[in-house]
């Protein structure tokens, strides 16, 4: 049946090739303890070796259409052996489970879902946390709310996790569901636990595993699932229209030599058919090919049984040689008799139990089957019963169209028992009235024929005149619309005319107003621009003069340094013409009109006044000297002047002197560059040509005083030098 898989997927480990062979769907296994252990083989439909990814496992579980079918996937196997890996895995090598959401999300199907555990035969809710059966949904947006629900699922008690079924159910539409079953560990039980919790949890979960495993195997059969004798298989969706997968993991290491086949044993179980069902099939004890498989099962069963036996003997026999030896190494005396009376009290009370349980596994199974029995005779029974329906429906209809049948044949008969006589006549009657009828209406036919016929050549003559006379009246229309339409052409040219005259005369108005606004926005630019000439002309010559007066102060100053004013340097006098000027306001307005006036006239005035003061401590100083030697300044040979041979006073004044005229004269130049400047960039921001040529002579004025500037620059460099070479003298002077 095509409803039911069964997968195997090897754990990761480097497993023996001596216990173990994996060959396409075939597993081969044997045990490892045992050279002599035959090889024992399984076959299922996929088997996963340790290499598959969880990608694979993923494409063949979702080979169906999951959007119309239900589906429960089981994952069976004992602890660790990768059960939750394969379902959920981890963010970065998700599960079934987180790789099927997140396709389904991908195509914008709204996901749902709903998780629960099973412990103990308790159903709990984990979105809730409530021991319910009514389980609540929650829808699925993003993938990482089915994380959140996954790490609920391992927060759960991490001891009793092993011993608990985790199910997941997600809900597509109104009627798919997809069902994800972690069962828990199939591990058996340490065989000393005989009592407590974890006794009722190992029976709880071996006992719904039994159960499971005997639904799977009916379902497999097609057959009625006894799902309510367990908590689990009641709360799977496992019917017609589900596609059932159950997915069994093993970890393949020497020392799960058992764990493992007994999982293998387990999914070949689910696929088998079951010996006891088969043989009340077949009373008869026909040896049939499946018989003799089953018969095979048994044998085999038996074997393994009869090995257990001796295994455990031989493990109580080596128990009670090393309790002895023990015994003798600590000189005890332990009544064993009496010890193994109280452990054969024990074991006697567990085989009870287990005797009661197989008693009750063994009740449960003939119940079931009496289920079964019953539910099949149900089944016939209602099969006769749709029979029998069938049946009365079948004589009713037969019997209504027998009827109907009965009445014709009556009426027949009634018929011939009329008289002859009056049936003919009747007959004769009807015959000529009919025929009287056909004879008028071909009578009116032929009638109307003629007369169309005699008519025709009349008619096809009215029906030309009528057509002349159409197309004279459509010549006669198409005229008159002609005429019509060129008289309002021509009215339209005309009024086409006008309104282009008009636009004409408009624009000839603009165009004067335009040519108007541009002349005398020519004229009053070329008055604006005779003004700036007049301005920069005006400007040109009071720098000239300012220039002038910075030369004649420098001339009186060197005068005074060469000692060129008669009089000596003790009492020199400065005559008239040589004495400082100052800038005129009324001469140099353009000057005082373009810079702050007042911060102007006060610097040219503290100017003034400081080369006044300059030249009067200079005479001063001079005057007071002692040495009676003349200063004589050569600038061009000003380098090679002694000045170690100066007294320190006249080498201070001197050096005074020369700072202050230094500092001056750069004041002076900066306040003439930047005002060149700035006339410069006034003239550049003009925006029409006549401008450049004003820009193009106001910058050969800028380059000519420029020059003069860097002339005066040198002076004041070669200065500088000479103050540098004074300070280190002067410095050794003073010092000594
Ligand atoms: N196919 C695999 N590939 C890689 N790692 C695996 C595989 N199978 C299992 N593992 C790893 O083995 C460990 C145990 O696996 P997992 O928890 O799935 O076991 P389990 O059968 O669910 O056990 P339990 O019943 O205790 O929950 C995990 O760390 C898991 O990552």
């Amino acid at each position: 049946m095509n409803n039911y898989k069964v997968y195997l997927r090897v754990r990761p480990i480097d497993y023996d090739q001596s216990m173990m062979n994996i060959n396409q769907n075939t597993i081969s296994i044997k045990d490892p303890t045992n050279k002599q252990a035959e090889w024992q083989q399984y076959c299922y439909d996929k088997i996963f070796p340790s290499t598959s990814t969880q990608k694979e496992l993923f494409d063949e579980v979702f080979n169906f259409d999951c959007l119309n079918k239900n589906a429960c996937i089981l994952s069976y196997g004992q602890s660790g052996s990768g059960k939750s890996y394969s379902l959920f895995g981890n963010v970065q090598n998700p599960g079934i489970v987180p790789l099927f959401v997140q396709t389904m999300l991908e195509k914008s199907q709204v996901v749902e879902a709903s998780f629960q555990e099973i412990y103990i035969d308790q159903i709990k809710d984990l979105n809730t946390n409530l021991v319910t059966e009514d389980f609540t949904r929650r829808q699925i947006m993003l993938i990482n709310d089915l994380w959140d629900m996954i790490k609920i699922v391992r927060k759960t008690d991490i001891k009793r996790q092993v011993r608990t079924h985790v199910i997941i159910t997600l809900y597509l539409n109104k009627d798919t569901k997809i069902q994800f079953v972690d069962l828990a560990g199939s591990e058996r039980v340490a065989k000393n636990i005989t009592e407590g919790e974890k006794y009722q949890e190992a029976i709880m979960v071996t006992s719904s595993h039994q159960v499971l495993n005997k639904c799977l195997n009916l379902f497999n059969q097609n057959k009625v699932i006894p799902k309510r004798e367990s908590k689990l298989t009641s709360a799977l969706i496992i019917d017609n229209n589900t596609q059932v997968i159950l997915i069994g993991t093993i970890n393949p290491s020497q020392s799960n030599y058992e764990e493992c086949l007994l999982t293998l044993q387990y999914l070949d179980r689910t696929k088998n058919v079951q010996v006891q069902i088969r043989k009340q099939q077949s009373p008869q004890g026909l040896d049939t090919p499946n018989n003799s498989q089953q018969d095979k099962v048994i044998k085999r069963l038996q074997e393994e049984i009869q090995e257990y036996k001796q295994k455990i003997e031989q493990l109580n026999l080596d128990r009670k040689k090393r309790f002895m030896d023990l015994q003798k190494l600590l000189g005890l005396d332990i009544d064993l008799e009496r010890l193994s009376a109280k452990n054969a009290k024990d074991i006697s009370i567990f085989r009870n139990q287990q005797e009661a349980l197989q008693k009750n596994v063994s009740l449960q199974e003939q119940l079931e089957q009496q289920h079964y029995e019953i539910a099949e005779l149900v089944r016939k029974n209602e099969e006769l019963k749709q029979d029998f329906h069938q049946k009365v429906e079948r004589y009713q209809s037969q019997l209504i169209e027998q009827r109907e049948i009965n009445k014709k044949l009556k009426d027949q008969i009634n018929m011939t028992k009329m008289s002859g006589d009056d049936a003919l006549r009747q007959l004769n009657s009807e015959r000529d009235h009919f025929i009287k009828k056909l004879q008028d209406e071909s009578k009116n036919l032929l009638e109307d024929k003629v007369t169309s016929i005699i008519n025709l050549p009349q008619t096809a003559l009215t029906k030309l005149s009528e057509n002349q006379k159409l197309q004279d009246l459509r010549r006669q229309a198409r005229n008159e619309a002609e005429k019509e339409f060129n008289k309002q052409l021509d009215q339209i040219k005309l009024e086409h005319q006008k309104w282009l005259d008009t636009c004409k005369q408009q624009y000839e108005y603009h165009l004067n107003e335009k040519n108007k606004e541009i002349e005398n926005f020519l004229s009053s630019f070329k008055q604006y621009r005779e003004r700036k000439k007049q301005q920069i002309n005006d400007i040109v010559d009071e720098l000239l003069d300012l220039y002038d007066i910075v030369q004649k102060q420098n001339k009186v100053i060197d005068k005074i340094e060469t000692g060129g004013y008669s009089g000596g340097l003790k009492s020199f006098s400065i005559p008239k013409q040589d004495k400082p000027i100052l800038p005129n306001k009324i001469k140099h307005k353009n000057l005082f009109l373009y810079l702050d006036t007042k911060s102007v006239s006060a610097t040219i005035t503290k100017k003034a006044s400081t080369i006044e003061k300059t030249i009067k401590t200079t005479t001063k100083q001079l005057k007071q000297s002692q040495s009676q030697f003349a200063i004589e300044i050569d600038y061009n040979q000003i380098d090679q002047i002694n000045f170690t041979s100066m007294d320190l006073s006249t080498l201070r004044s001197y050096a005074n002197k020369l700072r202050d005229l230094v500092k001056e004269l750069q004041d002076q130049m900066i306040v003439v560059q930047d005002k060149c400047k700035q006339q410069i960039a006034q003239m550049q921001r003009g925006q029409f040509i006549d401008y450049f040529v004003e820009r193009d002579e106001a910058i050969q004025k800028y380059n000519i005083e420029n020059r003069r500037y860097n002339q005066n620059r040198v002076v004041i460099e070669s200065q500088s030098r000479i103050l540098q070479k004074i300070r280190p003298i002067s410095s050794i002077q003073r010092k000594s």
